[in-house]
């Protein structure tokens, strides 16, 4: 019978950082803290200013190796009545993960995302999403994150595990489909965004 498989056991399972896992290093050009970190492609989902339905989060640099975030819970990002979709607030944290990579400037994609939804939240909400990252592993970036309500210090509502992996430029390209990559790499800003971060190794 086929059907989903569950994730692998053993070393692919825990998303708590291996014992001979260091301590992140903030990049000297990272964002000042306080300083807004941007959309990374303007088609993104998470952050992207093109997609009308799409979360329009809005990042920025925190001390340390960390980044707060914002977005608004609109109508069409219902799950239940009057309610966000769980699905969409998964994006959310794995956008605000995602934004982190401007910290250390390493490209980073999702590997592994776990989320614990601890109260439901209304349409209408300003999350108040924070990340930081607590260790790195050769390519692997372990992170923690909370999403509030109401407030930077608000109840909170979501709490999440992640494990990013470092990738290069050619993730993208190679994978991408061609009219969005030929698209994104006649884009001046997104050409420049990916050149800081092959400039910054
Ligand atoms: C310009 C910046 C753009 C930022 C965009 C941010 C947007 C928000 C973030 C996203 O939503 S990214 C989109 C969602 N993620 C993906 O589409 C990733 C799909 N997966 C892959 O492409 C590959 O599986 C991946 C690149 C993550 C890893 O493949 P690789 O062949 O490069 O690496 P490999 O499989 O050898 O794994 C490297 C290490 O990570 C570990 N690993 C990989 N996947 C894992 C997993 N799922 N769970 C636990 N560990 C994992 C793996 O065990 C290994 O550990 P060790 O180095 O200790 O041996």
């Amino acid at each position: 019978m086929s059907g989903p498989t569950a994730p692998e056991t053993g070393a692919k399972a825990p998303l708590a950082p291996p014992a001979d896992a260091v301590a992140p290093v903030r990049h000297p050009d990272a964002p000042a803290p306080g300083e807004p970190i941007g959309s990374h492609y303007e088609n993104c989902f998470g952050c992207g200013g093109n997609q009308p339905h799409g979360l329009h989060l809005s990042a920025r640099a925190d001390e340390g190796v960390a980044v707060t975030a914002e977005f608004t819970v609109r109508p069409e990002h219902q799950g239940a009545p009057g309610l966000a979709h769980g699905g969409l607030l998964a994006s959310a944290l794995d956008e605000t993960f995602g934004a982190l990579s401007w910290l250390f400037r390493a490209i980073t994609v999702t590997g592994r995302l776990e989320t614990d939804y601890l109260l439901p939240v209304p349409v209408g909400t300003v999350l108040h999403l924070s990340a930081r990252c607590e260790a790195v592993h050769g390519r692997k970036y372990y992170s923690v994150a909370e999403g509030r309500l109401d407030g930077p210090d608000g109840p909170v509502a979501l709490r999440a595990r992640a494990l990013f992996i470092e990738v290069k430029v050619d993730h993208f390209t190679a994978n991408g489909r061609e009219e969005e990559i030929n698209a994104a790499m006649s884009d001046p800003d997104t050409v420049k965004a990916t050149r800081a971060f092959e400039v910054n190794p």
